[in-house]
């Protein structure tokens, strides 16, 4: 969510560099009940807060960054149960890199206040990292060169090949490594202290949470580079007449089937995973105030059988396979079913 395009509007405002655009995934019971960024008016824990309120209560929040104390403090007391970040430059920015003394100093008071928050609230802070599957990385890549929308551009213009995805790869690898990764070492390894995980800093530690990071973002740059902007491929768009609405771009369009096709990934099904994400687009002339303009989230899924229900519950045939009595069809949940039930 950290990388959900800004509208025009957003982009035209100058942000003060101290304070980083921030991604959030809330999730209640295992469903993502919200996907958030942060704007140039609010953080992304203060816009979860208005969205969501008192309903936070017991949620998992995932962050893109350490969140600063002024989120933190008021996601802790509307009742949250677990946040996750991912350990790299927080949402007040740690980077030495040509700071106002006085800025880089209230960043570092800042990241003293999230430390004194995180050890004295009831819900659980922690590092944000799950390492991969082994062959996680090379499933990813596979799947991506197959999915619907590289294999469509590849039959209409043959010269779209291996090489030229893996071109569009290296290009998202670069853009998010800056974003999600801090190149120097030494930097990250004070900017972890700083945000209390000196345990971190030491090897093999320090050597392990670098890969584990690399892999991820590669992950991410490698299902991004399924939907690239070749030639005049695209989504189809719907008209707007309004000068105040920002309309569905092919950036966010884009997006969002980024999201749908990560989705996929944890479908319940042996052959095919399908994601769905379903924004709508605010029919008010004024922009809300979140990082994700005149568009709000209403739900996302992927295709599974009933929730709660056990492998090996359900038949897998498909279509294809003789005995009508055991195929999946009648129940598997579609994507988009799912969706709207937040799934
Ligand atoms: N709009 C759709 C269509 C299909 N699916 C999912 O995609 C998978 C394959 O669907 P379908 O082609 O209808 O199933 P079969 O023909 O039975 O099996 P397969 O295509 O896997 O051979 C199923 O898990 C189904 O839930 C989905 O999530 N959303």
């Amino acid at each position: 969510m950290e990388v959900f395009p800004s509208s025009k509007h957003v982009q035209a405002i100058k942000k003060p560099q101290r304070i980083k655009k921030t991604g959030l995934v809330v999730v209640r019971n295992m469903k993502i009940i919200g996907l958030h960024c942060s704007s140039s008016e609010l953080h992304a824990g203060q816009i979860a807060v208005i969205k969501h309120g008192s309903r936070l209560k017991d949620c998992d929040l995932y962050f893109s960054r350490k969140p600063c104390s002024t989120c933190l403090k008021m996601i802790v007391n509307a009742g949250v149960n677990r946040i996750s970040y991912w350990p790299s430059d927080p949402e007040i920015s740690l980077q030495p890199e040509n700071p106002s003394q006085t800025s880089l100093g209230d960043a570092r008071l800042d990241a003293k206040a999230v430390e004194r928050l995180k050890s004295n609230s009831r819900a659980h802070v922690c590092v944000l990292l799950q390492p991969l599957a082994c062959y996680m990385v090379q499933f990813v890549e596979e799947t991506s060169l197959k999915c619907d929308f590289a294999q469509k551009i590849t039959r209409i213009h043959p010269e779209f090949q291996r090489s030229t995805f893996y071109e569009y790869r290296q290009d998202r690898v670069k853009e998010y490594e800056a974003l999600f990764l801090i190149s120097s070492e030494e930097k990250h390894k004070e900017i972890l202290r700083l945000m209390g995980l000196e345990n971190l800093c030491e090897d093999p530690y320090f050597v392990c949470l670098r890969q584990n990071m690399k892999e991820l973002v590669l992950v991410l740059a490698t299902v991004a580079a399924s939907v690239p902007s070749y030639s005049d491929f695209g989504f189809y768009l719907s008209e707007t007449s309004d000068d105040n609405q920002q309309g569905l771009t092919q950036e966010i369009a884009q997006h969002c089937i980024i999201q749908a096709r990560l989705l996929a990934y944890r479908t319940e099904d042996h052959k095919i995973g399908v994601g769905a994400v379903v924004w709508a687009e605010r029919k008010c002339s004024t922009l809300d105030c979140d990082g994700t303009g005149s568009m709000y989230f209403l739900g996302c899924g992927y295709n599974a059988f009933p929730v709660g229900s056990e492998y090996a519950d359900f038949p897998h045939m498909d279509d294809n396979q003789k005995d009508r009595e055991i195929r999946k069809f009648r129940y598997i949940i579609h994507a988009e079913q799912n969706a709207i039930t937040f799934r």
